[in-house]
C-alpha cells in the first residue's frame, strides 16, 4: 500500500455554541485505503466527516486532505460525500439522478459522463428499477443509488456516514464488497463511519475509534484486537467505552 498521506486530522476541536462537539480528534488516512471511524451515538464521527468533507468550515486544529484545506480540496473536485441522511432527488428516475450527478463531476466531458452512469448502474444494480423514478424507491434502493452516486465519479476521497444504514443484508454484503473493490481495483481512498463493528472489521484497513468527541484508540482492527487481547472489534469496543 502507497504511504501517501490522505487525510490528516490534528488536535481537531469543534463548539456548537457552548457544547464542545469534538474534544481532540487525531488521525491519519494513507491513500487507497478504507478507514473506518467508529464511536457510540453523539461521539463526533458526522461533525468529524463534515469538516473533512469541508463542509463545517470553522474549527480547531489542524485538517488537511491531500495536504489542502478541506474546502480547497472540495473545491478542487476531490471529494465525494455520502451524508448519512442524503437522498435522491425523487421526480427523478434513477438513471436521471446518476446522470445528473455525473454531468457535475465531468465538467462536459460526455464520454466521463456516460463512464460515470455506466459504473453507477453496476454499483447501484437495481435492475430495471433505474429506470422508475426514485419517489417508488424503498429506503434501501435510494440508499444504493446515492453510494452509486457517491462511488461513480472515481473520486479521489469518498466520504461515507454510516453507508450500510438501512440495507438489507444482501444489500448490506454489496455496497460493502463495493467499497473494498472501489478501494482496492481503482485505489480510492475511503473513509466512512458505521456503528456495525463486524463490517468494520471486515472491510476496513485502519480504524479509529471515538467517544465524546475523543480519539481513544486507533490502527487496524487486528491491531487493536491483539493489543486490548480481546476476540473481536465489538469487545475491543465495548470494552474501550466502558473504560472510557
Ligand atoms: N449543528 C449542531 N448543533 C449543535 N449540536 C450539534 C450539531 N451537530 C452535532 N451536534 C452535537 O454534537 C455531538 C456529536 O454529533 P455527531 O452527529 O457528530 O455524532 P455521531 O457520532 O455522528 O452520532 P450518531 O452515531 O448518532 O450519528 C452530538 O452531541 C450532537 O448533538
Amino acid at each position: 500500500m502507497n504511504e501517501e498521506i490522505v487525510i490528516s486530522v490534528i488536535n481537531l476541536r469543534k463548539k456548537f455554541g457552548n457544547f464542545w462537539a469534538l474534544k481532540d480528534v487525531n488521525f491519519t488516512v494513507k491513500k487507497g485505503e478504507v478507514f473506518g471511524l467508529i464511536g457510540p451515538n453523539g461521539a463526533g464521527k458526522t461533525t468529524t466527516l463534515r469538516v473533512v468533507a469541508g463542509i463545517i468550515k470553522s474549527y480547531e486544529g489542524i485538517v488537511k486532505v491531500f495536504g489542502l484545506d478541506p474546502v480547497k480540496a472540495k473545491n478542487n473536485g476531490y471529494i465525494s460525500y455520502m451524508p448519512e441522511d442524503a437522498f435522491p432527488y425523487e421526480k427523478l428516475t434513477g438513471i436521471e439522478n446518476l446522470q445528473f450527478f455525473a454531468e457535475l463531476y465531468s465538467r462536459g466531458d460526455k464520454r466521463k459522463t456516460q463512464e460515470f452512469v455506466e459504473l453507477g448502474i453496476k454499483i447501484a444494480n437495481l435492475g430495471d428499477k433505474i429506470y422508475q423514478p426514485t419517489s417508488t424507491y424503498s429506503r434501501g434502493m435510494k440508499r444504493r443509488l446515492i453510494i452509486a452516486r457517491t462511488l461513480m465519479v472515481m473520486p479521489k476521497l469518498a466520504i461515507l456516514d454510516e453507508p450500510t444504514s438501512a440495507l438489507d443484508v444482501d444489500s448490506a454484503v454489496r455496497v460493502r464488497n463495493t467499497i473494498v473493490e472501489m478501494s482496492k481495483k481503482y485505489g480510492i481512498t475511503i473513509i466512512l463511519s458505521s456503528h456495525n463493528m463486524l463490517e468494520v472489521q471486515y472491510m476496513c484497513d485502519n480504524i479509529a475509534m471515538i467517544n465524546d468527541g475523543k480519539t481513544i484508540i486507533s490502527g487496524s482492527p487486528n491491531d487493536i484486537i491483539e493489543k486490548l487481547k480481546v476476540k473481536n472489534l465489538e469487545e475491543a469496543f465495548m470494552k474501550v467505552i466502558s473504560n472510557a
